[in-house]
């Protein structure tokens, strides 16, 4: 039995191990026999009899840890002391914390961090607020803000649900950009309410990350709050996911040799994503763009009750295509799939254009299975970290607000968008440029700075930057 691609799990089992009744041997012999994948065996105790190891397993489902628990139970000398997931191990007691920059060892300490030093400094930022940013944590904090309604692809499962992604964002804001980041989840749907706690919690931030915030109601949230806050809002699934996609899309072409100005591109799932992501691609020279929800092609024919289809239908779909997806996929050169899992056939894929693209972005499962496109497609890519081509906001939300914060720019503007995404695509070189290299990894350490300089340097040029570009050091 073998452990099928898609598999990702890691499990840990905990055994005590009788050494004269079995053998290390007999135990992988009985695991590999189960379709598991031994990748780590670490020692917890041994004595003169018996010995207590973990031995951590690639699985792919949780049958398929219970059946291997059950094989190894089975063999004589071998007790399953208890079986773990990796995945949830990490997020015992959830995945970050906070520091303390100085320790405050004597009274004379926590007389300067706390009263009554700490009053001359409310003062002076009483009296001049922008040295909030030179005294608080304002100039390096963000808020990742969510009110749990479309997280990944997983839908509405409200706030307390959201955190584990928020906190995610949060630890990758600050590995990736020194960024400090805290998650906020909150619990109403209305967009007043999220607007006035938003603007209400705003003093503490240098900026908004908006995060898995349903569409229509997550582009009045990002609208209004722009207008209203002196700090960058990104929603990042509308932006952060646009600026990566058009980064993936400019160097996807290279390799088939198509323009943007002639190819059919199809984007199923007109929500936060699938407007931002077309908008970008309509910005960056693409003339023919359908867009497909669940009732099919958008098309400017049809009457809709969202305001923001209706605008959309007026942007795309210059022949007035209609019906299903499989319809209108037929000679696309390019599907982006920011929808649901397991909507694109490999029928759909088969009858695209010659050299297909296929971005299928929808997490944590894609639109297709990358490997059953993997025979026709050109290039194929997807928002997980586990295969090649990861086209995931991840490789813009750290180093765009890097920049923002660096110059303390006052929004991130449409310049600051575009220069990220030649940015990131600029960071593939072309040597290096193939089918399954068309998008660096985020833990490629180019990423970051060269966003953040073409960022920092849009952000100049466009007006928005807030620090005095001679001296950017001074506050
Ligand atoms: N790879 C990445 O970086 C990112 C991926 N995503 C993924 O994209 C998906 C959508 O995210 P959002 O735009 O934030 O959500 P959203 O809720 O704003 O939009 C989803 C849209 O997909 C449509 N949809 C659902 N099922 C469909 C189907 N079977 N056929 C056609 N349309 C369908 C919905 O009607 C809605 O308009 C999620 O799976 C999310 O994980 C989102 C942001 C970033
Ligand atoms: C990656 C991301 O932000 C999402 O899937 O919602
Ligand atoms: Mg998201």
């Amino acid at each position: 039995m073998s452990v099928p691609s898609g598999a990702t799990t890691y499990m840990i089992f905990r055994l005590q191990i009788d050494k004269e009744l079995t053998s290390l041997g007999d135990i992988a012999a009985t695991i590999e026999k189960t379709g598991g994948d031994i990748v780590g065996i670490d020692v917890i105790s041994s004595g003169r009899t018996s010995t207590v190891r973990d031995i951590t397993v690639n699985v792919f489902d949780q049958t398929h840890s219970q059946l291997i628990g059950e094989s190894l139970q089975s063999l004589s000398g071998v007790k399953v002391i208890h079986v773990s997931d990796r995945t949830f191990l990490v997020h015992l007691g959830g995945k970050i914390e906070i520091n303390s920059k100085i320790p405050v060892k004597n009274r004379d300490d926590l007389s300067r961090v706390y009263t009554p030093g700490v009053a001359q400094i409310c003062t002076a930022i009483a009296q001049e607020p922008s040295k909030a940013y030179l005294l608080t944590i304002k100039r390096n904090m963000i808020a990742v803000v969510s009110d749990g309604t479309a997280v990944l692809g997983l839908g509405d499962i409200g706030p307390l649900a959201a955190m584990p992604v928020m906190e995610g964002k949060a630890m990758l804001f600050k590995q990736f950009g020194g960024v400090d980041a805290f998650p906020i989840c909150l619990d109403t749907k209305d967009p007043d309410e999220i607007v006035s706690i938003i603007k209400a919690i705003a003093p503490a931030f240098g900026g908004i990350n908006l995060e898995d915030i349903s569409s229509p109601r997550c582009f009045e949230i990002e609208e209004r709050l722009k207008r209203e806050l002196d700090i960058p809002v990104f929603h990042d699934d509308q932006h952060g996911t646009a600026v990566v996609l058009l980064a993936g899309l400019l160097n996807a072409l290279k390799i088939t040799g198509k323009q943007m100005s002639d190819i059919k591109v199809v984007v199923n799932g007109i929500g936060a994503a699938g407007i931002a992501c077309s908008k970008m691609l309509l910005a960056a020279g693409v003339r023919n763009l359908i867009g497909v929800d669940r009732y099919g092609a958008i098309n400017r024919n049809t009457q809709y009750d969202n305001a923001h289809w209706t605008e959309f239908a007026q942007m795309t779909n210059p022949n007035l295509e209609a019906g299903s997806l499989s319809d209108v996929i037929q000679h696309a050169d390019v599907f982006i799939g920011v929808s649901a899992p397991n909507i694109l056939t490999v029928d759909d894929v088969r009858s695209m254009a010659r050299d297909p693209i296929v971005f299928a972005m929808a997490n944590p499962t894609p639109e297709i299975d990358p490997e059953l496109a993997k025979p026709y497609v050109r290039v194929m890519a997807t928002g997980r970290s586990d295969k090649p081509n990861q086209i995931n906001n991840v490789l813009c939300f750290p180093g765009i607000f890097r920049g923002a914060l660096d110059c303390r720019a006052s929004e991130i503007n449409e310049e600051m968008k575009l220069a990220a995404a030649q940015a990131i695509a600029s960071v593939v070189t072309d040597e290096e440029l193939n089918e399954t290299y068309i998008i660096p990894s985020v833990f490629n350490q180019k990423v970051v700075e060269k966003v953040r300089e073409a960022v920092v340097e849009a952000a100049y040029r466009t007006g928005v930057a807030r620090k005095s570009m001679r001296d950017p050091n001074k506050e």
